[in-house]
């Protein structure tokens, strides 16, 4: 059976979209299926699949991960998920998007999407250790895990072509790890390797996970914006003063048809 889908990216975090409102065309949407979905030579390929489905009178976005598994957040994502629902379901900005770690607000100014993603929780240090090397790493919730490791050189976390080894009383449902190097004051660049998808162009709850972690280095104030270029574009974060992290970037809509994967 042949089913609608379109493609997007946030800088170039990427993404299959499945529209589902009523929840009967990907009812059991299974691992396998996402895999095949994401497959970048044999399906339409992507980093993740959004399957928009209506639930209690909001969008639900259900988010999974290339490898079929299931994630709580998803920054880049949600602010693609939230132009599709714009440009084909009508919905207005702001608008609420309900997700597995609570209700988001994503609001649009020109071409830049600002996802509401919530509170930050900032644990201790801990390490992880990528292709035999080991790198302390600070520990952020986004609502998923992050741990932040700052390096001297992007490269020095090298081909990233294997799952990072973590703690698993940290992390026991895995970890996304994220390399960050200084490039200015309140601008820092990173490469990530994201659970359940592999090093991927950007990340944008590993982005707000280093941008927390940077400021309290920094000791910033509040409401400072940080730039995160990461290997796909650029996105910028906030930590609010009331305590709510802001991520401002693209979301862009490519392609769409039918498909019967
Ligand atoms: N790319 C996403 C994060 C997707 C989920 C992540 N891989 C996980 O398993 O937590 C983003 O932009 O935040």
């Amino acid at each position: 059976m042949s089913y609608p889908f379109l493609k997007g990216h946030g800088t170039e975090n990427d993404f299959v979209v499945l529209p589902d409102a009523d929840g009967t065309v990907h009812g059991d949407l299974s691992a396998d299926r996402v895999r095949a979905l994401c497959d970048r030579r044999a399906g339409i390929g992507g980093d993740g699949v959004l399957r928009a489905v209506r639930r209690d009178g909001d969008w639900f976005m259900d988010y999974r991960n290339a490898d079929g598994s299931v994630s709580e957040m998803c920054g880049n994502g949600i602010r693609v998920f939230a132009r599709y629902l714009h440009e084909r379901e009508g919905e207005p900005f702001p608008m609420k998007i309900q997700t597995r770690d609570g209700i988001k607000v994503v609001d649009r100014t020109g071409d830049d999407y600002t996802a509401d993603l919530g509170s930050p929780e900032v644990f201790g240090e801990t390490h992880v250790t990528v292709m035999g090397t080991t790198f302390a790493a600070r520990h952020v919730s986004m609502g998923n895990p992050h741990a932040v490791a700052f390096v001297d050189n992007l490269a020095q976390a090298g081909p990233l072509l294997e799952e990072p080894e973590h703690d698993d009383a940290v992390y026991p449902d895995g970890v996304n790890v994220e390399f960050v190097v200084r490039r200015g004051e309140h601008h820092v660049a990173m490469r990530v390797h994201e659970r359940g998808s592999g090093e991927t162009r950007s990340c944008g709850t590993g982005a707000c996970a280093v941008a927390v972690a940077t400021s309290l280095v920094d000791d910033a104030p509040r409401g400072t914006p940080y730039r995160v270029d990461v290997p796909g574009g650029t996105l910028t974060i906030t930590w609010t003063e009331d305590d709510r992290v802001l991520l401002t970037g693209p979301a862009v809509l490519v392609a769409e048809g039918l498909t019967d994967l």
